[in-house]
């Protein structure tokens, strides 16, 4: 097991921050959540419906909320999943840089696709042209995934347990790296 933060997974839809999420944290020995379920739990509803009746702003409140709750609530020892939207506002950005080592998974627009057309539970994809949609809201978000991760990682051509063994690789390079530099501050995951 490795003795690290809190670890806080960003990225597209797609990029598998649920499924690498559930994997490091087993691997880790840490307790795993998921935002959007979180999010669905609080509401008691699933997230098409949350979005259908309160907009795509009633669940961007809802996921402020819900990343501030697990904020406060001091839980240590964690994994967090997020949704691909939680860098759109500034104060969840300024809540991931604060609270937890950032770690950024990487998808191509072309790989984000092809893993979301399984499946029909994200709202966004849901009118229009699910491939203009992505590479739109990857212009936008790929900055601001930058901006708060520290460690970025590709997904591509990797299957799940390669990007969850890479991750962890990763998390131990970099911890073992600031544990030999005495300015640096381990102590950024304080949930
Ligand atoms: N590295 C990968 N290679 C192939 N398929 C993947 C990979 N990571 C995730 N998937 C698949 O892609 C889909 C979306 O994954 P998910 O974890 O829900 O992504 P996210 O939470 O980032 O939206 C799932 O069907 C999952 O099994
Ligand atoms: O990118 C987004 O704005 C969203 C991503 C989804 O999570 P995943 O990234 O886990 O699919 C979910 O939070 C919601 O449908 C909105
Ligand atoms: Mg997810």
């Amino acid at each position: 097991m490795i003795n690290a933060p809190n670890i806080i997974l960003v990225g597209p839809m797609g990029a598998g921050k649920t499924t690498i999420g559930r994997l490091i944290s087993q691997s880790m020995g840490k307790e795993f959540y998921d935002l959007d379920k979180v999010i669905e739990d609080n509401a008691g509803a699933d997230i098409p419906w949350i979005f259908e009746r309160e907009g795509e702003e009633g669940f961007r409140k809802r996921e402020t909320q819900a990343l501030s709750n697990m904020v406060q609530s001091d839980t240590h020892n964690t994994v967090l999943a997020t949704g691909g939207g939680i860098v759109t506002r500034s104060e969840n950005r300024d809540i991931l840089q604060q609270d937890g080592l950032v770690v950024y998974l990487y998808a191509s627009v072309a790989q984000q696709l092809y893993r979301t057309s399984k499946s029909s539970h994200r709202p966004l994809l849901q009118a229009g042209d699910p491939k203009a949609t992505l590479k739109k809201l990857f212009e936008v978000r790929d900055p601001l995934y930058r901006e708060v991760a520290t460690l970025v990682i590709e997904t591509d051509a990797r299957h799940p347990k390669a990007v969850a063994n890479k991750v962890l690789e990763a998390i131990k390079r970099y911890l073992t790296s600031e544990d030999s530099n005495p300015n640096a501050h381990l102590n950024r995951g304080s949930w």
